[in-house]
């Protein structure tokens, strides 16, 4: 009983309490009667009772407490009770199990901690035995070392104590050994039993569990055992029979054995990856270097990844894109960058190996010939070209209709293929080689029967014997009445060409281009020629080829017409071609057929050049748009340089080089003179000339002037042009200029042979060099008394000089040289005229002048010595 508040008396069971002011915001607060109400618990008597009560599966027992307790409970409240009074004594039976587990643990843990000790101190001791090992070899190395000298016995006497020395040393680890089991068996045992005993577990953890102990037992006998054992008589024994060094050897052998597989796997590894990872840090590469190399390519050369080389760039202040072409100095820097090596080549090496070497004979298979149809004009070199494509099978079949595309291939009743160019002629035939294109296999030169030989057949004749390419001979027009081949045969004796009839081994037809005569019989001939040269390729290749023809079609783009030389190109292959490059969109047929590929020998129009190339350049399939910007972009500034450089002399004197280097082995001219005889005058000179090393050869003579066909040939085979007495007319002037060729004009015998003589030796030394400075052409012819006859005339080139040399030109051949007279315009005597302008020209005792001769007007310049 208590007062609780105000006075005011109450019956209640005293409680805890108070009061409390609660606080708010704004100023407001409460007051707040707290109250602590204690929790019922059960008695500890009552716990007991229930604890006494488990086991027997009293709960009628716990019911009784539980009813003692209660009294006059109601029987809810009774059994409310008796459950709680159940909970408690399940709460004390957890409480005593989870002791006595963790009793175990902890014994457990000690046991582990006290053989942890026991196997240190065994690794301890077995350290300590190698080490005595050890030191006991050395002792026993030096005793024998000392005592190796006179006596042998002696060695082996001293030596006995230093074994006996090792010897004390390793029994330890034997008497250790022996006694493992007993003890595993007795103490060890013993050791293990309080955690097998302690722990509420499995058998088999308590047998796992045993392993480790027994182990860890025979380290320690081993740990103790060196101090034990010197004193010990019953190892002696034992000790001696084990003293050798293989024992020593077999300590080592076990020490290694000690080492776990996996250890030793990683070692291994370890090694491995080390002997990997150390050439790959070294690899330094050579990179070779061109003028100027895109960033990505720069990358592959060196094996970097393109992004690394970006960056060292940016290091270098230098922002460039991976496509981004960077010169060769930037490059350089970078690829020291990386610690590689540059090889810096010169712009001339990205044609290295761009035209593969010979194929293997193996590889090579039969290609059907190709022929160029040669002639004079009017001979019927297009109606033998027609003639012969109409015999072609396969367009008859096709029906197709055949277009002009510069070759086309035409295979005749018997299967025999044969490719023919299209182009008649020999200017385009020498043009060609003129561009290093040796395409043409057999030349059929056409010759009429009703006509016989003709100037431009003998050109054709020179033009094929000097590129060395044999000749098929085709008399035309036999059907005509006054046809007669004999003629022909024998005038062709006249230019070294001697045909079978005539005892030679040149192939003559007679044929009728018009009339479709015996064009089957020179189809045989050219198989015959074809089968004597043994024409082969190899179809399994990149192809190489040239081009016969070029032009831009609209909306076609630059389209040329290649022929294949070796090789089979294939649609997407990737080429270069002379300055151009580009990639093959589409072939395409004389026919008008679309090709998949095309072999050796086949004509076929590619789409998707870059750029217009030239009759006679050379295609050839590179590995990729890379290789072939490269080669491309270098030509096309050879070209541009070339521009620039080039004179007059530039071929000859790389002529000359080539003989005095003894690589070429003889001089090549083309003689134009202005009679037969002069000409055959200066043939005889020129080839008694030749010494064994180097003679002449004299591709070309005729009478006549210098036209462009003798520009052509005399640019294919690098030779020198003899003018003599005559000229070139302009075009082939304009040509031999542009070309690089010679042309020396002579009016005396004795003088070419003194220059030919020196240039073969390689000493020509002209004191006096010509200079050309115009040309002037005779309008009008006026005799005027005491003066003689004054030439009234239009500078057409250049200009006229008062007292220059001057040569009189009539037909381009020279009929007067000597000095100006008088220059007049309009009486007035004048220093020089100029192109464009007319004046009056007398010569020095001279007065032969007509309408229409020429004159030449030059200057006579003293060099030093050269060549
Ligand atoms: N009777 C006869 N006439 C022929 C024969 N072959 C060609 N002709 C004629 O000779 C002339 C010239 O023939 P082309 O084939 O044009 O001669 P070409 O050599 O190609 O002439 P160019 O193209 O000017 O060099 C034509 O009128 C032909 O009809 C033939 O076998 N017999």
């Amino acid at each position: 009983m208590s007062l609780s508040s105000r006075g005011k008396l109450e019956l209640k069971r005293p409680l805890e309490s108070g009061q409390v002011r609660q606080n708010f915001s704004h100023g407001r607060s409460k007051v707040v009667q707290v109250e602590v109400r204690k929790k019922r618990t059960v008695h500890a008597a009552e716990a007991e009772a229930a604890r006494r009560g488990r086991g027997g599966g009293s709960d009628a027992r716990l019911r009784e407490v539980a009813e003692s307790l209660s009294g006059d409970l109601t029987n809810e409240e009774k059994a409310h009770r008796l459950r709680a009074l159940q909970a408690a004594q399940q709460r004390a039976e957890d409480e005593a199990r989870r002791k006595a587990e963790e009793e175990v643990r902890r014994k457990a843990e000690e046991e582990a901690r006290r053989l942890a000790e026991a196997e240190d101190a065994r690794r301890k001791a077995e350290e300590d035995e190698a080490r005595r090992l050890a030191e006991a070899e050395d002792a026993r190395r030096r005793a024998e070392e000392e005592v190796a000298s006179p006596r042998e016995p002696g060695a082996v006497r001293t030596a006995t104590p230093a074994d006996a020395a090792a010897a004390a040393a390793s029994p330890v680890a034997d008497a250790a050994a022996r006694r493992d089991k007993p003890r595993a068996d007795g103490a060890e045992a013993d050791r293990a039993r309080p955690a097998a005993r302690g722990r509420p577990a499995t058998g088999r953890e308590g047998e796992q569990d045993a392993g480790p102990a027994r182990r860890g037992a025979t380290a320690t006998p081993a740990a103790k055992a060196p101090a034990k054992t010197p004193s010990t008589k019953r190892v002696e024994p034992k000790r001696r029979g084990k003293l050798t060094i293989s024992s020593v050897l077999t300590g080592d052998d076990r020490s290694e054995r000690g080492r776990s597989m996996a250890a030793m796997r990683r070692a291994q590894q370890k090694e491995r990856r080390k002997q990997q990872s150390q050439p790959q840090e070294r690899v330094i590469r050579e990179v070779t270097l061109p003028e100027t190399i895109t960033v990505q390519e720069l990358a592959n050369r060196m094996a970097e990844r393109g992004g690394n080389v970006v960056k060292s760039l940016m290091k270098l202040g230098v922002m460039a894109t991976i496509n981004q072409v960077i010169d060769a100095d930037t490059a350089e820097l970078v690829i020291g960058d990386f610690g590689h090596k540059a090889k810096r080549v010169s712009d001339a090496d990205v044609e290295i190996g761009l035209v593969a070497g010979p194929d293997e004979d193996e590889t090579l298979m039969s290609r059907p010939p190709v022929v160029t149809v040669m002639g004079h004009v009017d001979h019927g070199k297009t109606s033998l070209l027609d003639a012969l494509r109409e015999a072609d099978v396969v367009s008859g079949e096709a029906g197709g209709i055949t277009q002009h595309i510069g070759a086309y291939q035409v295979q005749s009743a018997s299967g025999a293929r044969v490719t023919y160019i299209d182009t008649p002629g020999h200017a385009a035939f020498t043009a060609m080689r003129a561009r290093g294109a040796h395409v043409t296999d057999i030349v059929v030169l056409v010759v009429a029967a009703n006509d016989g030989i003709m100037p431009q057949t003998v050109e054709a004749i020179r033009h094929a014997q000097a590129a060395k390419v044999p000749m098929v001979v085709a008399i035309n027009k036999i059907d005509l009445p006054e046809a007669d081949p004999d003629k022909v045969r024998t005038a062709l004796l006249n230019h070294e060409v001697v045909v079978e009839q005539m005892g030679g081994d040149v192939l003559c037809v007679e044929v009728s281009a018009k009339k479709r005569l015996h064009l089957d019989k020179l189809e045989e001939a050219l198989m015959l020629q074809s089968e004597l040269l043994d024409l082969k390729a190899n179809p399994d290749r990149v192809a190489e080829g040239a081009v016969i023809e070029a032009k831009m079609e609209r909306g076609r783009g630059s389209v040329a017409t290649v022929l294949i030389q070796r090789g089979t190109l294939h649609i997407g292959d990737t080429f270069v071609c002379g300055k151009e490059w580009g990639r093959v969109r589409a072939l395409v047929s004389e026919r008008g057929e679309r090709l998949e590929e095309a072999g050796p020998a086949t004509p076929a129009e590619v789409l998707g050049f870059n750029g217009m190339p030239e009759a006679g350049d050379d295609f050839i399939v590179v590995a990729d748009e890379a290789q072939a910007r490269e080669v491309s972009g270098y030509r096309q500034r050879k070209d541009r340089e070339a521009q620039f450089v080039k004179s007059a002399r530039g071929t000859m004197e790389q002529m000359f080089e080539r003989i005095h280097a003894g690589e070429a082995k003889e001089l090549p001219v083309v003689i134009k003179g202005d009679v037969q005889g002069s000409v055959e005058a200066l043939i005889g000179t020129l080839e008694k000339m030749g010494s064994d090393e180097v003679r002449v050869r004299v591709l070309h003579s005729a009478v006549g002037g210098i036209n462009e066909s003798d520009i052509t040939l005399a640019k294919a085979s690098d030779a020198l042009i003899i003018g003599f007495n005559v000229r070139a007319n302009p075009q082939a002037r304009e040509m031999a200029r542009r070309d690089g060729v010679e042309i020396r004009y002579y009016s005396i015998i004795y003088n070419v042979a003194d220059d030919v003589k020196a240039l073969l030796a390689g000493m020509l030394e002209p004191t006096f060099k010509e200079n050309f400075i115009g040309y002037a052409q005779i309008r009008e012819v006026f005799n005027i008394t005491k003066v003689g006859k004054v030439a009234g005339c239009m500078i057409t080139e250049g200009v006229v000089k008062r007292g220059a040399k001057v040569r009189l030109l009539r037909d381009d051949v020279v009929i007067h040289e000597g000095s100006l007279g008088q220059l007049k315009r309009f009486k007035d005597d004048v220093r020089e005229v100029r192109e464009g302008y007319e004046c009056g020209m007398s010569f020095e005792h001279y007065h032969d002048l007509q309408v229409g001769d020429m004159i030449e007007c030059f200057e006579l310049e003293e060099v030093a010595a050269e060549l």
